[in-house]
């Protein structure tokens, strides 16, 4: 019987067999596919910690708060549009990046030496101070960070991770009066059931769980900003990426440095506390020492 000439494969049947065998490589070895990377089209993971009001989960679900509505603005401006949101503890979140959990933090993070070491921070997206809540009345009579290590009865709840741990410790608070807790809720918490005299947190989340609680719990008032080596440390917040995510970086910037500042932002962050007044110095128009490009990303919390 005469032999039939096998059909000659189509190019474009080749490519299509290629991609398929490669996307099944992928799969079974757990691979990244590299077209689904968070900056072609793919799906990015941000992760985020409980503290309104930087970040939190509405009643129906939706993650809300400055970074992540933020966050979204950037991204969805940038393309990227598809986000997984993934909840975690403060003190995990950067471990949780550099272990590849998660690809961005949306989460009020400050920019510091020794995180900004660590991870890749975008241009910041506020500023912010730090504050101190404390029982209705304030019945210790605290006023700032710095007196505090004399202070031998005072204890302080301080979110684990968190810069003002660190800050204490620089002002000479000793350890054992300080208790770290998981999240900004433990901590309003310790302080209403008088485990502990204060918390120690940023200035918008302070003010927040004082105006929640208005009838156990203020915020301190007046409340001198901590010097620590004879500067501010107040907090210029950021997202946080993985260094060798440059690429990711920069398209966040991109949209950040259009975004920031103007009244489309500030209507987005004003439902949060955030205002004209909590803009990043880079923002902030005609400032004489405004940055002409994307540089300004240390933050001004020395030594921490
Ligand atoms: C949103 C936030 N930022 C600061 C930090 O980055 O450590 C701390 O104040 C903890 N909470």
């Amino acid at each position: 019987m005469p032999r039939l000439p096998r059909p000659a494969p189509s190019l474009l049947g080749v490519i299509a067999l290629a991609c398929a065998v490669t996307t099944l490589i992928y799969a079974l070895m757990e691979l990244p596919d590299p077209d689904d990377t968070a900056w072609s089209g793919g799906t990015i993971r941000v992760g985020y910690a409980l503290e309104p009001p930087y970040a939190y989960r509405t009643p129906e679900g939706t993650v809300t708060g400055e970074a992540p509505e933020v966050a979204r603005a950037a991204l969805t401006r940038a393309g990227i549009t598809r986000v997984r949101w993934v909840l975690g503890d403060f003190n995990a979140l950067i471990p949780d990046l550099l272990a590849g959990h998660i690809d961005m933090i949306a989460a009020g993070m400050f920019v510091t030496p020794d995180r900004a070491a660590r991870v890749a921070f975008s241009l910041p997206t506020s500023s912010v101070g730090q504050g101190l809540l404390v029982r209705r009345g304030n019945p210790r009579g605290l006023h700032d960070y710095a007196s505090l290590a004399e202070r031998n009865e005072v204890t302080l709840a301080v979110l684990d991770g968190a810069v003002e741990h660190r800050q204490l410790l620089l002002l000479g608070m000793p350890a054992e009066r300080l208790f770290p807790v998981a999240d900004a809720h433990a901590g309003m918490t310790a302080v209403r059931k008088g485990r502990v005299d204060g918390l120690a947190l940023s200035g918008p989340t302070v003010t927040l769980l004082a105006r929640q609680h208005p009838d156990e719990l203020e915020a301190a008032r007046p409340f001198t900003q901590p010097v620590i080596d004879g500067k501010s440390v107040s907090g210029l917040c950021a997202f946080a990426f993985r260094k060798e995510d440059a690429p990711l970086v920069d398209r966040v910037n991109e949209q950040l440095r259009a975004f920031i500042g103007t009244p489309e932002h500030l209507a987005l962050v004003q439902p949060f506390g955030f205002d004209g007044s909590t803009l990043p110095p880079w923002a902030v128009p005609d400032r004489p020492d405004k940055p002409a490009g994307p540089g300004e990303q240390v933050g001004r919390s020395p030594g921490l």
